[in-house]
């Protein structure tokens, strides 16, 4: 694993979304439409406000989540509404927004697939997405076999600890390129332990080579 150190959330930020606007704009110049896959927490928010001065084509973009929390699409808990009010705003409204629940878009999700760019965070228990250990079906959700696009996750871990819908790692890795976005010194050690071989969630992304994954790092959120 390469860490890309940013001095800030804003360098860290302008990175990302150029890297991620690159990624949208090939697959519209090569297929006629691209998908990006969001995330929820803290980190993506930056990203989003910088997404959304992306000068290409929404109405041919699709947007989904890694994850996404069984909570009211109202509600701030939920993913889904961080991706309305930060990315899916001015133009980008114009792009088409695949919510994960209350229906898990299977069938959509695998017509998308492969992504075109995915956008993760990672939690200090080296989670991605809502791949989160503590999970009873975790393995499931970890299998690269399994052929499912989405997992439910239980209620009770993670935070907040409501239910979840997560994609498997086999739909991460149904993808053209990753982002994983990261801050702190907690974390920085987290991925490092990761890439070195510890079992947590991430490192399954960090130990393979079918799809290219960036790590960008910078101090605080
Ligand atoms: O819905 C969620 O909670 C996320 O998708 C989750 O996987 C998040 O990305 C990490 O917990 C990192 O969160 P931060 O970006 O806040 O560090």
């Amino acid at each position: 694993m390469k860490l890309e150190v940013f001095p800030s959330t804003d360098a860290l930020a302008d990175a990302a979304a150029f890297g991620i606007e690159t990624r949208l704009a090939e697959g519209l110049k090569t297929r006629g439409r691209a998908s990006l896959v969001g995330t929820g927490g803290r980190s993506p928010g930056p990203v989003y406000d910088r997404l959304r001065n992306a000068r290409i084509d929404w109405a041919r973009v699709l947007v989904t989540l890694c994850d996404e929390r069984c909570v009211d699409p109202e509600a701030p808990e939920a993913n889904a509404r961080t991706v309305r009010e930060r990315l899916l705003v001015g133009e980008p409204a114009k792009a088409h927004f695949i919510p994960l629940w209350p229906e898990p878009p299977e069938d959509a999700l695998r017509a998308l697939s492969p992504f075109d760019a995915v956008m993760l965070g990672m939690g200090e228990d080296g989670h991605v997405a809502s791949l989160i250990p503590g999970a009873s079906n975790l393995a499931e959700g970890m299998d690269p076999a399994n052929p499912a696009m989405t997992l439910p996750i239980q209620a009770g871990i993670g935070t907040p600890p409501v239910a979840r819908i997560s994609l498997t790692l086999s739909s991460l890795l149904k993808s053209r390129a990753i982002f994983i976005l990261i801050a702190g010194d907690a974390k920085r050690e987290v991925i490092a332990r990761a890439d070195a071989g510890a079992d947590y969630p991430v490192r399954a992304l960090l130990a393979q080579d079918q799809v290219p994954v960036r790590v960008l790092w910078s101090p605080t959120h």
